[in-house]
Formats: structure tokens, C-alpha cells, sequence
């Protein structure tokens, strides 16, 4: 019968969900309630140098087809998130260390903040979050291809460690190239595809007024909304780069379904978000129970079967 399990990274994973960064890994309570569940690995949530607030509430709305959320990146900080993975290496050493995300405010402080991990005894696969849509002011920084490239070029003068960048969405194909032909100059170790659609805006028809305080409403989307963006991004991505830069898909995945789509697209891991906010982590019992039964129908044995199959017509 089918199995999930998966490699990624030369690491054994039993199957290949895992949280989103940002959504239940802000406290380490949440992060072992993670660890305990039957996800396949997780995600710590997008550290800065110093703890932050994040956005004034209400600053998370649940919607019948997803979510919309400023929530600006509130953490305890780098060195909380740092000692607890170094924590869990010392007391799981046979287990596969958490992911570790950052997002500096700053070029210079990301730069600092992957210096720390790489002089550390961090053993893991850390995230570089370069899509965060939410901090007033701030741009989603991979939209500047530029800065982008030159922050990467500054990373990889240093930083040895396997690392991938948390993407936005991008939605024109002269967009999926130019992205594509800059990540293709490093040693990335993955990208993930994508982060929440940026600058959305729910209205509540009750009371005629926006669900979320920051930004005068505007949110990052997520959820069944945003998986056709999800799903072209992990493709465009997925012909457009060395085969040793691997996916991450995350958008809309609610269902085994929702996750066979994004492996038949060319993804490795599978993150979720919206779903586990709202469902907590049991999610990840349901999800693997439903990708098995897919599996089972179609007679798949195994995902390198059909990961990145899709046909076109
Ligand atoms: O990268 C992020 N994406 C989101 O959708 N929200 C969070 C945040 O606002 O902190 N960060």
C-alpha cells in the first residue's frame, strides 16, 4: 500500500506535510504540540533580531474560503527560536531537526541573523522568509529583483548550511524567468512557493467594514482562494530551476486532494497554513490519511512516482 515517506535534503521524512511558518510555531508550547503530532517535520515561526509585537488586532480573520491576515511578524525573537531548536537537537538527536525561518527588517540584519545560525551548532534546514507582506512599509522584498539577488549573493559568501527562500506569488511568466534565472546562480537548497497573496481585502457586508485592523484591512490571503496562484507557482518554478533546487508547496492545501495537486506540480514538502489555524494539528492525521487513499486508488506505491508528472495537453 502507499508510502509517504520522503527525502528532502538527504533527510528521512514519514510524510511530507508540515506546518507554514507563522502559523502555530510562535510559542514553544505550539512548536511541541507540532513536534508531537503526526506532521513530518515543522517549521519555526519567522524570527527577527529583537521580539516583536507584530500588528495591532484584530489582525487574523477567518473566511468561508480561507483567511486574511496583517499579523506583522510577531516573535520572541531569534535567540528564543534559536536555543529551542538547539534544545531539540540535543534531546530528539535521532529525530530530524525543525526548520528554522527568519525574516530581518533589514538586509543587514538578515545577514546577521544567518551568520548567527551558521557559526551555531544548528544542524537544520533554515528558511529565509523574503515574502512577508505585512509590515507597514515594508515591501515583499523578492519583488525587488535586484535586492534580491544582491542580498542572496551576500548570503552564499558565507552561509553553508542547506537554506531555501520563502516566495510570494508572482503572477506573469517574464516574472517566473527573471526570478527563476537569479535563484538558478545559487546553491539554493529549495524555494517555497508561496507565501499569502499579498494586499487582499475582505469586507464584512453586516457592517460594512473591513475584518482586520492593520493596513485599513489589507492582508495577506490564504486558503482555497489562493491555490490555483499556489499550484502555477510551484510549477513555474519546478521547470524553470536546477533539478537540485527542490519545492516547497504551501497555498490551499485543505485536502489529500489539494495536497496530490501540489506533488503532480513538482513539490517535495507540503506546508499548511489556513487549515491548521483552523483546525489545529490534527490536520496532519487527516491529510495523510486522505493523500494514502489517493494514492491507494490510483495505485501508487510511492510519491516519486508521480511527484512532478503533471501532463499538459
Ligand atoms: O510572511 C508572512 N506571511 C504572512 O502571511 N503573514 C506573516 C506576518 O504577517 O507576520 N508573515
Amino acid at each position: 500500500s502507499a508510502s509517504l515517506r520522503t527525502e528532502f535534503l538527504g533527510r528521512q521524512y514519514e510524510n511530507p506535510f508540515m506546518n507554514a511558518s507563522g502559523v502555530h510555531c510562535l510559542t514553544i508550547d505550539e512548536l511541541e504540540e507540532l513536534s508531537n503530532s503526526k506532521a513530518g517535520a515543522f517549521i519555526t515561526k519567522s524570527s527577527t533580531e529583537v521580539e516583536r509585537e507584530g500588528n495591532p488586532e484584530p489582525r487574523y480573520y477567518s473566511t468561508p474560503l480561507g483567511s486574511i491576515n496583517s499579523m506583522g511578524l510577531p516573535n520572541r525573537g531569534f535567540k528564543y527560536y534559536l536555543d529551542y531548536v538547539l534544545d531539540y537537537q540535543d534531546k530528539h538527536p535521532a529525530a530530524n531537526t525543525p526548520f528554522f525561518s527568519v525574516a530581518g527588517m533589514s538586509i543587514d540584519e538578515n545577514l546577521k541573523l544567518l551568520r548567527a545560525i551558521q557559526d551555531s551548532a544548528f544542524d537544520g534546514v533554515t528558511e529565509l522568509n523574503l515574502s512577508c507582506p505585512n509590515v507597514p512599509g515594508k515591501p515583499q522584498l523578492a519583488y525587488d529583483f535586484e535586492v534580491t539577488e544582491e542580498l542572496l549573493s551576500k548570503v552564499f559568501s558565507f552561509f553553508k548550511k542547506p537554506l531555501g527562500v520563502k516566495l510570494p506569488p508572482y503572477f506573469d511568466f517574464a516574472h517566473f524567468d527573471t526570478a527563476a534565472s537569479i535563484l538558478n546562480k545559487f546553491p539554493l537548497a529549495y524555494v517555497n512557493c508561496i507565501n499569502s497573496v499579498g494586499n487582499g481585502l475582505y469586507v464584512d457586508l453586516e457592517t460594512e467594514s473591513v475584518v482586520i485592523k492593520p493596513k485599513n484591512g489589507f492582508g495577506g490571503i490564504g486558503g482555497e482562494y489562493v491555490k490555483p496562484t499556489a499550484l502555477a507557482n510551484v510549477r513555474g518554478f519546478y521547470t524553470r530551476l536546477n533539478s537540485s533546487i527542490k519545492i516547497i508547496g504551501t497555498g490551499g492545501i485543505r485536502t489529500g486532494q489539494d495536497a496530490f495537486e501540489h506533488l503532480l506540480c513538482g513539490a517535495t514538502m507540503l506546508q499548511v497554513g489556513t487549515e491548521l489555524y483552523e483546525e489545529g494539528v490534527s490536520v496532519f492525521e487527516r491529510l495523510l490519511h486522505e493523500l494514502e487513499d489517493i494514492m491507494n486508488k490510483k495505485g501508487y506505491t510511492s510519491i516519486d512516482e508521480f511527484r512532478g508528472k503533471l501532463s499538459s495537453l
